[in-house]
């Protein structure tokens, strides 16, 4: 089985070392191999998804993603942006299904800036539409304003649109995942303001048919906002598109304590998929030796468990997470008095140590 290595930038590199050095530890014999990804990627041949690592990505059995992205790359034109290697991976490989679970760990009740009634055995799925919406529409682009108010002004444009093949299969999805938890599936939309999301809350609510054991309901974004926050274990699963998912699951991210807890799957209709955690590359402590590694260590239990089919080592990981996490470890991020407060690597290798 191969396994490709995609570390990218600032603390992705630090945070992968440590799922590969766990993944190492399982006894299993996998194949891994690394290229440069985001900006290493344009460092070293000019493009942030070089060829060669999409090939890899391409012939792996799953991917291993680190973070891309620094503000140094700001000013360069959108094509070579770092951030173009996640979404270009996403496209090319067609991963249109994203996991972000939100699981609370009762140790890290108290690392959330939530009360710990509101978040205590917290357990919601969001998944989130990762390869069509505005993210992808055309056209968009800058141009002179061709009518309105501020005809002839410079202005920014995206498209917001989703066809219908692409609400139906991550609607099965959605449905699928629910069906294995808690039955109950939230539609997040903005239907009362964009026709796509009208379309969206239409075709949802006509697939449920063929999930009637799943209970479905459905909400407007800036409610679901609100309600992540206010009461988010009434929530089991959420389905909505790339850019409402993206910012719900940073929010869901700090019901658990923090991003650097927060775990993803991306996968295609085949269950090939791309692990990162769902946090991005932090240039803000990169190189400090203190980002939290288990979103990324989390990742890699979950390409174990979907695409690798190794449930067992996949549930190894997990429980030596939690044991962890009893033993009082944690990184700045998810720090509390009374805890002992570790760096990336000791994080790292406690979780090897901690393995059964
Ligand atoms: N999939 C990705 O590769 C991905 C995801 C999000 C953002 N990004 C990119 O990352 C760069 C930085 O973006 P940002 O600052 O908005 O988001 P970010 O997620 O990188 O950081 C947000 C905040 O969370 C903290 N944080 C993030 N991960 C952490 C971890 N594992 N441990 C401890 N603290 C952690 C950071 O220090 C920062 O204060 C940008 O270039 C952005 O485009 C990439
Ligand atoms: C880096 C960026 C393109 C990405 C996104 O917006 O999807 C990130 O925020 C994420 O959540 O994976
Ligand atoms: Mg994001």
């Amino acid at each position: 089985m191969k396994i490709a290595i995609l570390p990218g930038d600032g603390i992705g590199t630090e945070i992968t070392e440590q799922a590969v050095k766990v993944l190492k530890a399982l006894g299993e014999t996998f194949e891994m191999e690394s290229a440069p990804v985001g900006g290493a990627g344009y460092e070293a041949s000019g493009h942030p998804l070089p060829e060669a690592t999409l090939k890899l990505a391409k012939e792996a059995d799953a991917i291993l993603f680190g973070a891309v992205g620094d503000w140094k790359y700001d000013k360069l034109e959108r094509s070579l942006r770092p951030e173009q290697a996640i979404l270009g991976l996403r496209k090319h490989l067609g991963l249109f299904a994203n996991f972000r679970p939100a699981i609370l760990y009762p140790e890290l009740a108290g690392a959330s800036t939530l009360k710990p009634e509101v978040v205590s055995g917290l357990d919601i799925l969001i998944v989130r539409e990762l390869t069509g919406d505005i993210y992808f529409g055309q056209p968009r682009g800058m141009r002179e304003a061709p009518d309105g108010p501020f005809k002839g002004a410079r202005e920014g444009f995206d498209t917001m649109r989703y066809a219908e093949p692409e609400i139906r299969r991550i609607a099965h999805v959605a449905f699928q995942a629910a069906q294995k938890r808690g039955k109950r599936l939230t539609s997040v939309d903005k239907a009362n303001v964009l026709e796509t999301f009208q379309f969206w809350k239409e075709i949802v609510t006509e697939i449920h048919a063929e999930y009637p054991d799943v209970e479905l309901d459905h909400m407007y974004v800036d409610n679901a906002a609100m309600q992540l926050v206010r009461a988010p274990k009434k929530f089991d699963v959420i389905v909505t598109g790339n850019m409402f998912g993206d910012i719900l699951s940073d929010a869901a991210a700090m019901l658990t304590g923090s991003i650097g807890m927060l775990p993803s799957a991306s996968l295609d209709a085949n269950n090939k998929g791309l692990y990162e955690p769902s946090h991005g590359s932090a240039p803000d402590i990169a190189g400090k030796g203190i980002a939290n590694p288990l979103a990324t260590i989390l990742s890699a239990a979950m390409m174990l468990r979907y695409s690798l089919n190794k449930e067992e080592q996949a549930n190894r990981i997990e429980a030596a997470v939690k044991k962890v996490l009893a033993q009082g470890l944690r990184t700045a991020d998810i720090y509390e008095q009374g805890t002992t407060k570790v760096g990336t690597t000791e994080m790292g290798d406690a979780v090897v140590k901690a393995l059964a």
